[in-house]
């Protein structure tokens, strides 16, 4: 059946009322449909490299190619009509529990720190390093915490740093941009070298990026047997952080960090056990529940005790690491701002690429 020019409207007027954003896979698909419908075939120039957004528009109507206003009209309408308001409430598009993307709790001397946004499989955007590394340096001095936790909810543990945090450019440009990003991941992964108490990762499921690569920075990691640790960083033109750099070679040998941080070999959860970076692997029917039992046994222990044996264990380290760290986050300055990186991050975002 043919869509109006009446449905056409209704359409686009439906799409403003949409509660959920929709994510940027739909978002680029309404935008081609649309300028198809009403324009036609991709008329205009390509946008440059730096452009992301504008690229990865351009890109998603020159991909609809010749495809004939009429039908592109109804694309249009069938898309936002499986997305309307009624299909929302008809319990089709999962709600995310809770707003905040960073969740502080403290009960019975744990603080945890649970990475909240599901959806987007937990990445972590700028806001949320600034609010971890604000809740490290508040328990840091919290005397009635005395273990600190790192998890995520929903299905994945985090997708490592949100691929959107480099888009959207001020007027500094991408030199600014890389600048800026350079020195928080200095100072986020600081805070991670420098905190004084027992730090524990509860991987609820797959890890990747930043996520994986912090992990030795941490003082014991529960996985549930559903984790992975995936570290492409080469296939995105970038490259080791979170001290990896360092700790990887040191806990696994140099043969195993560099299949992980150099090729992107993704590890199962045994398999990160067995070379020495998870602590432990549980069944993902129990991973909870015996977690967090075992940690509020932890959390029973005396804290002084705790925290002195882990300065003795680590302060020979903490200069090394922190000058690792700096290198590292010079070399990815550079990185963001190459060709290599830039065509990763695009293709990502126009869906061309998926780990
Ligand atoms: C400033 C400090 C910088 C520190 C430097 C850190 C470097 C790193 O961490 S490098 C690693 C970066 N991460 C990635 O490259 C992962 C990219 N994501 C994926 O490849 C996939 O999304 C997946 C394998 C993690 C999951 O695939 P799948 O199960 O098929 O789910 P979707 O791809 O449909 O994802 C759902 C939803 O979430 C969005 N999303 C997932 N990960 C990220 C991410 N890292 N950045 C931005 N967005 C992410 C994804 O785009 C989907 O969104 P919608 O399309 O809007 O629904």
């Amino acid at each position: 059946m043919r869509a109006s020019q009446k449905d056409f409207e209704n359409a686009m007027n439906q799409v403003k009322l949409l509660k959920k954003d929709p994510g940027n896979e739909v978002k680029l698909k309404l935008y081609a449909l649309y300028k198809q419908a009403t324009e036609g075939p991709c008329n205009m120039p390509k946008p440059g490299m730096l452009d992301f957004i504008n690229k990865a528009k351009w890109d998603a109507w020159n991909a609809i190619g010749s495809l004939p206003k009429e039908t592109a009209r109804k694309n249009y309408v069938d898309l936002v009509s499986s997305l309307s308001p009624s299909s929302e409430s008809s319990g089709r598009v999962d709600k995310e529990p809770g707003s905040e993307s960073v969740v502080i709790t403290s009960e019975d001397g744990i603080t945890k720190i649970m990475l909240n946004r599901p959806a987007q499989k937990n990445a972590i955007t700028i806001q949320m390093y600034q609010e971890i590394l604000s809740a490290l340096e508040a328990t840091s001095k919290d005397d009635n915490s005395v273990i600190t936790v790192l998890t995520g909810n929903g299905d994945y543990y985090s997708s490592g740093n949100d691929l959107t945090n480099f888009t959207n450019l001020p007027p500094g440009g991408i030199e600014e941009v890389a600048k800026t990003g350079s020195i928080l991941l200095r100072d986020f992964v600081d805070c991670f070298i420098d905190f004084p108490k027992p730090l524990i990762a509860v991987v609820n499921g797959p890890a990747v990026g930043i996520a994986v690569t912090l992990l030795g920075l941490f003082d014991a990691v529960y996985a549930s047997d559903r984790a992975t640790f995936h570290t492409p960083f080469t296939q995105l033109g970038q490259t080791a952080e979170g001290c990896s750099s360092y700790t990887f070679p040191k806990i696994m040998g140099p043969a195993k960090a560099i299949e992980m941080l150099i090729f992107g070999k993704k590890l199962t959860a045994h398999e990160a056990c067995a070379q020495g970076l998870v602590t432990e692997v549980f069944p993902d029917s129990t991973f909870q529940k015996e977690v967090w039992a075992r940690l509020k046994a932890y959390a029973k222990l005396p804290p002084n005790a705790m925290r002195i044996s882990k300065e003795l264990i680590r302060h020979n380290e903490k200069e090394k690491l922190h000058a690792v760290n700096a290198e590292e986050s010079t070399a990815l300055q550079g990185r963001w701002l190459s060709e290599e990186c830039m065509n990763a991050i695009i293709n990502f975002l126009s869906r061309k690429s998926k780990l």
